[in-house]
C-alpha cells in the first residue's frame, strides 16, 4: 500500500455536438475535454495526538465550510466499505456532498475488494480551477485556487462539468493511494477503462439517474467521439453495504460479470482541432434546468415516434460532418473554413427543428441572437448552445488569434440575454477555457501542499 501522497486531476468538457442523441446508443456525441480541471490529492491522515481512528477527511479550501469527515467500515456479506459521515461540529447540520460520499464508498469498496481490507486513514484536498465558477474579474486576485470565499452551494457554477470531473480525479486518486500501481495505474489503457467504469457507476449513483455520461469519459479519456454503454450495466446492482455490493461492483469495473465487457466506445482519433482554431466558451448567467429539459424532449420524442426520429437522424449527419471536418482540416492545414461555417449553420439548423418541434426552448430565440451576432464577428467561424442547451452557455470556434477574441469581447461585453422567466436578463462572459485532448492525468502531489495544509 502507498503511503505517499497522490494527486490527479481530471478536465472539465463541453458538448460541442450530439445533445439529446448521445442519451441513446443509435447516436453519438462530440465531446470537448477542457483546460479547466479538478485536482484531487490524498495524503495520510495527520493525527496530532498518534491516535489513529478510521477516518477521512475531504476539504475542498476554496469554499466555506467545505469540510467533510467520513467514518468508514468494511460491511458484512461482500457488502464494500459503508462511509458515515461525521459531524464536523454537533450544532451544526450536515453538510452532505453527495458526489464525493459516493465517490469515496464507490472507491474504498473496489479497493477493499480487490486489495487490502485494511485502509489506513487520509486526507483528501480537491481544489477546481477557477473557470468553474463565475466571478467577477474585479474579485480574481490572480491565485492559482482562488478562494470563492462562499459555501460550495452558493457559487455560480459555469458548467463546465464539475461533478463529473471530481469523481473521476477523486476516484482515481484514492485508487492511486491505495492500490500498488500493477493493481491499478491511471496511465495504461487498462487503468483507465477500470477507471471510466467506477467512476460512470459512481456518478450515476450520485446523481439518481443513468445519464449517457458523455462528461465522465471525457474526464478520464479526454476529447472524443462518444457512444455511450447501455444503461442496464449499472441498473441492477445494490448499494455500499447491501450484500453482495462487493462482488457485484468488481465485476462491474473489471467487467467479469453476467454484463461483460462495457459497449461504450470512445473514439480519439476523430475528433480534432485544426492548428490555428480554438474553441471559446461563454457563461450565460440565466440558466436552465437540464433535467426538466432532458424529460421533455424524451417524452417528446416517444410521442413523435418517426418525426421525431428524422430530425434525430438529421442531426446525427450534420454531426458525424462536423467532426470530419474538423479532422479534414486538421490534417490538411486548409484555413478555409467555408465548409466548417456550414457544418455549425446546418447543426443550429436541427437544433432548431428540435426546439421547434418539441417546444423546448434548446436554443431559444435570445440564444439564436447571440449566436448570430458572435458568428458576424471576423474570424469567429461559428458557435452553437453545447450539451443540453438553453440559456446557460453558448461555445464558439474561432480563429485563434487576439484581435479575434478582442472584438469578440467588445460585443459581449454589455450583451443581455433576455432569460426564459419574463423579464430576466443575463450577462455574457467569456471564460478563459480552450479545447485540451488529454483525459485523467497524474500529477506532482508536492504542487498542491500550499493547498493541501
Ligand atoms: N470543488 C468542489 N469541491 C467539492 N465538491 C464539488 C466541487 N465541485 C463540484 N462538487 C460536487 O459536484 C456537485 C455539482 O454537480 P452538478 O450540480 O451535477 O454540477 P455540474 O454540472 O458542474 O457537474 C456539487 O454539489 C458537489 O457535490
Ligand atoms: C442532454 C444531454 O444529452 C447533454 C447534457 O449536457 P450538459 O453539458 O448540458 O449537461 P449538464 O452538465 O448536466 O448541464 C444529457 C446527457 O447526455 O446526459
Amino acid at each position: 500500500m502507498s503511503q505517499s501522497a497522490v494527486a490527479v486531476s481530471a478536465p472539465g468538457k463541453v458538448l460541442l455536438a450530439g445533445g439529446y442523441l448521445v442519451l441513446d446508443r443509435k447516436y453519438n456525441g462530440l465531446v470537448f475535454g477542457l483546460d479547466a480541471r479538478i485536482h484531487v490529492c490524498v495524503k495520510p491522515f495527520a493525527s496530532s495526538s498518534g491516535v489513529t481512528f478510521s477516518e477521512i477527511t475531504v476539504n475542498s479550501p476554496q469554499f466555506q465550510n467545505a469540510v467533510w469527515e467520513y467514518g468508514y467500515r468494511l460491511a458484512d456479506q461482500d457488502g464494500g466499505v459503508k462511509v458515515t459521515q461525521l459531524r464536523v461540529n454537533a450544532d451544526l447540520k450536515l453538510n452532505r456532498n453527495p458526489f464525493v460520499e459516493t465517490a469515496l464508498a464507490y472507491a474504498l469498496s473496489y479497493i477493499s475488494s480487490v486489495g487490502s481490507s485494511n485502509i489506513s486513514p487520509s486526507s483528501i484536498t480537491i481544489l477546481a480551477d477557477n473557470d468553474y465558477y463565475s466571478t467577477s474579474s474585479a474579485e480574481l486576485t490572480g491565485a492559482r485556487f482562488h478562494d470563492f470565499g462562499v459555501p460550495l452551494a452558493e457559487a455560480n457554477k459555469t458548467g463546465l462539468g464539475s461533478s463529473a470531473a471530481l469523481v473521476t480525479a477523486f476516484t482515481a486518486a484514492v485508487l492511486s493511494y491505495y492500490l500498488p500501481q500493477d493493481v491499478f495505474d491511471p496511465t495504461t489503457e487498462v487503468g483507465k477503462r477500470k477507471l471510466h467504469n467506477l467512476a460512470q457507476a459512481a456518478h450515476c449513483a450520485a446523481q439518481g439517474k443513468v445519464g449517457s455520461g458523455f462528461d465522465v469519459a471525457s474526464a478520464v479519456y479526454g476529447s472524443c467521439l462518444y457512444r455511450r454503454f447501455s444503461p442496464s450495466i449499472l441498473s441492477a446492482h445494490g448499494e455500499p453495504g447491501s450484500p453482495e455490493f462487493g462482488k457485484e461492483l468488481v465485476d462491474i469495473v473489471n467487467e467479469s460479470g453476467v454484463n461483460g465487457q462495457w459497449d461504450t466506445e470512445i473514439i480519439k482519433d476523430q475528433v480534432k482541432v485544426p492548428s490555428g482554431i480554438r474553441l471559446i466558451m461563454c457563461d450565460v448567467s440565466c440558466g436552465s434546468q437540464t433535467p426538466g429539459m432532458v424529460k421533455q424532449v424524451l417524452a417528446w420524442r416517444k410521442d413523435t415516434g418517426a418525426e421525431a426520429e428524422k430530425v434525430w437522424e438529421g442531426l446525427q449527419n450534420v454531426n458525424e460532418e462536423l467532426a470530419q471536418e474538423l479532422v479534414r482540416l486538421a490534417e490538411n492545414g486548409s484555413k478555409d473554413y467555408s465548409r466548417l461555417k456550414q457544418r455549425i449553420q446546418a447543426i443550429r439548423q436541427g437544433i432548431r427543428e428540435m426546439s421547434k418541434q418539441s417546444g423546448v426552448p434548446i436554443e431559444p430565440p435570445a440564444q439564436t441572437k447571440l449566436l448570430d451576432a458572435c458568428s458576424n464577428v471576423e474570424g469567429v467561424i461559428g458557435g452553437v448552445v453545447p450539451g443540453a442547451g438553453g440559456y446557460d452557455a453558448v461555445a464558439l470556434l474561432i480563429e485563434d488569434r487576439d484581435e479575434v477574441v478582442q472584438k469578440l469581447q467588445k460585443v459581449l461585453s454589455g450583451w443581455k440575454v433576455e432569460g426564459e422567466t419574463e423579464g430576466s436578463m443575463g450577462k455574457v462572459s467569456m471564460l478563459g477555457v480552450k479545447q485540451e485532448m488529454s483525459g485523467v492525468r497524474v500529477e506532482q502531489a508536492s504542487h498542491y501542499a500550499e493547498w493541501s495544509e
